[in-house]
């Protein structure tokens, strides 16, 4: 059996918080410092998606799509940490998505003996320092988010005032006081220590995986019953033009708090990547680089919504069922 372990590394946080910009940067820096991180990265419909944004090969990430990793995907999750091809000098990346219970998820990964070639998970949160509890029904989800963190990340601090940044970290600190707030270089650092001592450690020993297992299964369908998110996904066979989509998904009701997807845009020959959080105005379009054969799809997230929401997108497309 290996005499090391590989450093679980848990990249949690709101929609549309900033997870995966952390994730690309994080793998960039450690695999300059020649760590070579594995990533597995789960999200509604169009994990694949996000997948493909990191520009790593395919046998270094694992995509997982459909439901939560804290629920309903909790067996993908340890399969694919269990056939990862780790060796030394390598670290586990997980992202959860967006609508995730991390502490559900830090639960598993502590106590299912399957991945005791890992190390305890270390979960970095990231938190948009301008949403922060401003996100009405969902501050609850964003509060339990952080409070398994031993780092926190803050994004767009460029936004904010430092009165604003210094209410945010003094809130976070009330619900994870051994919580460090950390830039990327401090998390890339913390996780290159991990592996330096993880690599002499012998696979962990488990006590009482069982009952813990159980009772983080079954918590995870309360998880489902409580938080009730959904996607649907529209398909976008054609070019479309870009004022009109970037009209259409103005009028879309705020129910959807976050879209991505892949789109091909008139007059230019490239796809392009969409992006929209719940912040009011933002929409990002960026070209994709790799992997162009991605079907052309937009997925929208939210609580329990309705195959409705999509009536300004109808012009464009038919839904298909999630
Ligand atoms: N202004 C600003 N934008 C940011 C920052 N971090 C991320 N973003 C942008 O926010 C959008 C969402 O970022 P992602 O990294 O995809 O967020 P995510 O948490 O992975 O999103 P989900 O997987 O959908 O939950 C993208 O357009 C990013 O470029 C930041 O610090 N400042």
């Amino acid at each position: 059996m290996a005499s090391y372990r590989t450093p679980l590394v848990l990249i949690g946080g709101f929609l549309g918080a900033g997870k995966t910009t952390l994730l690309r940067s994080l793998v960039t820096r450690l695999r300059s410092d020649g760590l070579d991180p594995h990533v597995i990265l789960n999200d509604y419909g169009n994990a694949e998606i996000d997948a493909s944004s990191l520009e790593m090969s395919r046998g270094r990430v694992t995509p997982i799509a459909g439901s939560c990793i804290c629920c309903g995907s909790q067996a993908e999750l340890i399969h694919a940490l269990r056939r990862a091809p780790l060796q030394r000098h390598s670290a586990m990346l997980l992202e959860a998505n967006g609508t995730a219970d991390t502490t559900e998820i830090i639960e598993l990964l502590t106590a299912d003996r399957r991945v005791g070639r890992y190390t305890l998970p270390v979960q970095a949160a990231v938190v948009d320092a301008a949403r922060w509890q401003r996100r009405d029904w969902n501050d609850r989800l964003e509060r339990v988010q952080v409070q398994t963190a031993r780092f926190v990340h803050l994004t767009r601090l460029a936004e904010v005032s430092p009165a604003r940044r210094r209410a945010v970290e003094a809130s976070i600190r009330t619900l994870a006081p051994r919580a460090r707030f950390a830039s990327v270089d401090e998390i890339a650092g913390a996780i290159r220590e991990l592996s330096r001592l993880a690599d002499s450690l012998p696979p962990r020993r488990f006590d009482t995986s069982n009952e813990r297992v159980a009772s983080a299964v079954s918590s995870a369908s309360e998880h489902e019953a409580r938080h009730h998110f959904s996607s649907l996904e529209v398909p976008f066979p054609d070019p479309v033009d870009e004022g009109a989509l970037r009209k259409a998904l103005s009028e879309l009701s705020p129910e959807v708090l976050r879209i991505k997807g892949i789109v091909r845009l008139k007059g230019r020959d490239e796809p392009v990547y969409v992006q929209r959080t719940d912040r009011p105005g933002s929409l990002d379009f960026f070209p994709v680089r790799v992997n162009t054969e991605l079907e052309t799809l937009l997925v929208l997230i939210g609580v329990g919504l309705d195959a409705r929401v999509t009536q300004p997108l109808t012009r464009f497309s038919h839904r298909r069922s999630p």
